[in-house]
Parts: structure tokens; sequence; C-alpha cells
């Protein structure tokens, strides 16, 4: 097959990988040290995508009844940052899983001499856990991740710092993602965006975020069309 990009930007939470089962057990973990309720994963899908820092936030508000502006202005949000930190990095690798055929997909495109990238909110010191845990590591050029530059998801300089390494236009350049921020990433930095249904996308369908193709599953992506 002739694949018409020389780099695929993917995202990570909901795109390659299945992450919300665990990252709602940790959630879970940190709620239950504060003695709130627990939440069930639909509810945390939603809250998936900005990364795990306005992920809790969004948990804790939920939790307490609070608005987000007061739970990122507590004294305590700084040690609840550290409890979830422990218990997502234990919880991290096992509960999620890879959704089926990104190894295939992965490794035709890097046959065909595909550039390959990670782009996520999530910060670094959880995104390195979980390519890690996952053996996908090695499967990409560049891996950035929320703290990794001064701005994030959908801010287009992620795009373009993977532009500019590879020394890609955009017109031949792919995201794929699962999410209206990818969306928006992916036209902000001018490059085309497909997207899988699969994933979060704050609980909305995806068709709404207008992506130039949704594709079913990883097997779509290097299927001619
Ligand atoms: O919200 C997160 O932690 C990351 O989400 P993303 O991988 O979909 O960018
Ligand atoms: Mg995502």
């Amino acid at each position: 097959m002739d694949f018409p990009y020389d780099l695929v930007m993917f995202d990570l939470d909901g795109t390659l990988v299945e992450t919300a089962p665990e990252i709602c057990d940790a959630v879970n973990d940190t709620l239950r040290d504060l003695g709130l309720p627990a939440v069930d994963q639909t509810q945390a899908e939603r809250w998936i995508g900005h990364g795990t820092h306005e992920l809790l936030i969004e948990a804790l508000a939920f939790a307490t009844g609070a608005d987000a502006k007061a739970v990122r202005a507590s004294e305590s949000l700084s040690s609840t940052v550290g409890s979830f930190d422990k218990h997502y990095q234990r919880r991290c690798g096992t509960r999620s899983r890879l959704y089926p055929g990104v190894r295939e997909a992965l490794a035709f495109l890097r046959t065909n001499g595909v550039k390959l990238a990670v782009i996520t909110n999530k910060e670094g010191r959880y995104t390195d856990t979980v390519l890690a845990v996952h053996k996908l590591r090695d499967s990409f050029d560049r891996v950035i991740s929320g703290d990794s530059l001064p701005t994030k998801k959908p801010n287009p300089a992620c795009v373009h710092a993977c532009l500019h390494e590879f020394g890609v236009p955009p017109s031949r350049a792919l995201f794929v993602g699962d999410s209206s921020i990818d969306a928006a990433t992916a036209r902000n930095a001018g490059v085309e965006v497909w997207l899988l249904p699969h994933g979060y996308n704050m609980g909305a369908p995806i068709e709404q975020c207008r992506p130039d193709r949704v594709i079913a599953d990883f097997p779509a992506l290097i299927t001619k069309s």
C-alpha cells in the first residue's frame, strides 16, 4: 500500500491505549484516601484529555461539589496530587490495554519508512510508564507529553516540533486521535486529522469533531479506502 504520509502523530489515551480503567482506579484510590465517594469509569472518561492534573481537579470538584476554580486554589491540592501520583504509578499497566491492531499498524508504518510520534497531554512521567509497560517506547521516533513543552494540545507547537524535527511539510503529516482536542491541535497546525471512535472525547460523539476521516479501528488506518 502507498501510504500518503511521511509522519504520523498519535494521541495516547483513548487512541493507542485504553487507559481509563486504571486512571479511574487511581482516581478512586485518591478519593478513598480523602474519605470521598468513588466515581464510575464513564464519568472519569469525560475528564481524560487535558492531562491528569486537570483530571484530578475535575474529580475533586465532582466529588466535593466545589467548583474547579476553588479546588485549583486550595492549599491541600499539592498533597492530593502527591497521593494521586503514588496511586497512578502503581496502577499504570494493571488494567490498560492496547487497542486491537496497534502493534501491527505501527510496525507496518515503520517498515514503510513513516516517522512516528506520540503527542499526549499526559504528564511525561506517566507517559513513560505507560509506554514502557506496553513495550511501545521503541516504536516511536519522538514522544511529546503535556509537560514537554511550554504549551500542550490544542496549541500546535507540539506538531510544529515534529514537523521541524523530521523535515516534513504539513501536507505530508497526519494526526491520529480520539478527541476534539486532537482535532483542534491538527487544525491549528494545518495537518490532516483522522479520529477513532473507541476513545473518550469527553463523552461526545467523534463525528462532531469533523475530522478528515473517522476510521473504525487500527486495521483501517493502514487499509486503502
Ligand atoms: O488526559 C490525559 O492524561 C492525556 O490524554 P491524551 O493522551 O488523550 O492527550
Ligand atoms: Mg486521547
